[in-house]
């Protein structure tokens, strides 16, 4: 039976079906619909309109959103929330004057929380990443990636894989698992990269695939990491598996991370602190989602991605989270977007499109999320009483969210 919101004071983020998303100077307007009602029938959205054109219907719960705003759910396109403990000790380190890269390279960082997963059961490591999702599914995201990377070994790659599936399984949202084996080189193969290189190819690969686990190819292409050559072998790799590439690129410097993803097709190309002009030239007439991590950049006192460049030249941005233990121990959306409208000068149309409509492309799922589009999936959300859909930026730090649906159901 058909569940109807009415009284909506406006309904934000209306598409037509044919949008994947937006770019430039549109990512500016954010179309909306004022004293709106919204149909959910069967988990989709059937219909929405104007108050005066409500028509008779029977429906099994009427709910009232006076003084309310109600907008598609975030699409979280950057995550690695399948992590075991957290990283407290470095954060107190980096206070007191460490950098990241030099607690990464005294053995801290990414090897300190493989080191932790490596001995965390599939169970434990399930409940550990099961509560962060609970956590973010009531902050308003209804789709969220989720990475591996953090277990560096066949077995502990393949566990993560395992947990992520099981929580696509057991969530109602939707959940799309990357593959990010080359996410540092473990310390056994400091003097054999290459080694790496051939495990994550030869052995980790075929496995992710037999079983199915992943349908996005991730590297950490960066210095220190994995060089452009090492990226592209294993790109090359993935891509014989049918893996998508979406790639962390230019976090700490411009080493030709973009062009690698530009030439292979990458979904997304994402953190973007650091962009030459060729960067930003590299991405037009791509199809290519550049993906900036703000609360990464907030949290590291490292610099913001140039929202305000790449938007003024043409080119589409999509904003995630990139929940993770060392530089982003946050998955909440509604902050992104503050930050992203804060130290990035993107404006609320700009931030909301970034964080829906885009961040959907990015996650290849524009079809069925990121809008308010009929025969799109009921993932909505109702905020609480607020005078405008700015507020949600502006009011940083509050909870706004009143109500999530999933699916058409209440979470
Ligand atoms: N930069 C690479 N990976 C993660 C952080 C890894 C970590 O510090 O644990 C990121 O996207 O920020
Ligand atoms: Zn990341």
């Amino acid at each position: 039976m058909p569940t109807l919101i009415t009284n909506i004071k406006e309904l934000l983020q209306i598409r037509d079906g044919s949008l994947s998303r937006v770019s430039g100077t549109e990512m500016k307007t954010l179309p909306t619909l004022k004293n709106a009602f919204l149909l959910i029938d069967d988990g989709l959205i059937k219909d929405f309109g104007k108050m005066e054109d409500l028509y008779e219907i029977q429906v099994n719960e009427v709910i009232n959103a006076q003084g309310k705003m109600v907008l598609p759910t975030w699409c979280d396109s950057h995550t690695h929330i399948v992590y075991a403990g957290n990283r407290e000790g470095e954060f107190v380190d980096r206070i007191n004057g460490l950098t990241y890269e030099e607690i990464a390279a005294k053995g801290g960082g990414i090897l300190n929380s493989a080191k932790k997963l490596q001995q965390t059961s599939e169970d434990d490591l399930y409940k550990q990443s099961a509560k962060r999702l609970d956590e973010v599914i009531k902050l308003g995201t209804g789709a969220v990636e989720i990475k591996s990377g953090y277990g560096l070994t066949t077995e502990a790659e393949l566990k993560i894989l395992r947990v992520i599936k099981k929580l696509a399984d057991n969530y109602p949202i939707t959940i799309k698992a990357t593959f990010l084996g080359a996410h540092a080189f473990p310390s056994e193969f400091n003097n054999n990269k290459e080694d790496y290189v051939d495990l994550i190819i030869n052995t980790m690969l075929p496995k992710i695939a037999a079983e199915n686990l992943a349908e996005f190819i991730d590297v950490f292409c960066e210095k220190g990491y994995f060089s452009v050559a090492e990226t592209e072998k294993i790109i090359v790799a993935a891509k014989t598996y049918g893996l998508i590439p979406k790639i962390h690129v230019n976090q700490f410097n411009s080493i030709g991370g973009i062009q690698l993803g530009v030439k292979y097709n990458a979904l997304s190309v994402d953190h973007l602190e650091v962009m030459t002009t060729e960067d930003i030239e590299t991405l037009k007439n791509s199809t290519t989602m550049p993906v900036a991590l703000p609360s990464c950049s907030y949290f590291l006192g490292i610099p913001y991605a140039p929202a305000r460049a790449i938007i003024d030249s043409g080119l589409p941005l999509a904003i995630a989270t990139d929940y993770n233990p060392g530089s982003t121990p946050s998955g909440n959306m509604n902050f992104v977007i503050s930050t992203a409208c804060i130290k990035m000068k993107m404006t609320p149309e700009e931030a909301i499109n970034a964080a829906t409509i885009n961040a959907a492309y990015a996650m290849n799922i524009s079809d069925t999320h990121g809008s308010i589009t009929k025969g799109k999936k009921a993932n909505l959300m109702i905020t609480k009483e607020i005078p405008s859909y700015g507020f949600l930026p502006y009011a940083f730090g509050s909870n706004l969210i009143d109500t999530v649906f999933i699916d058409g159901k209440q979470i």
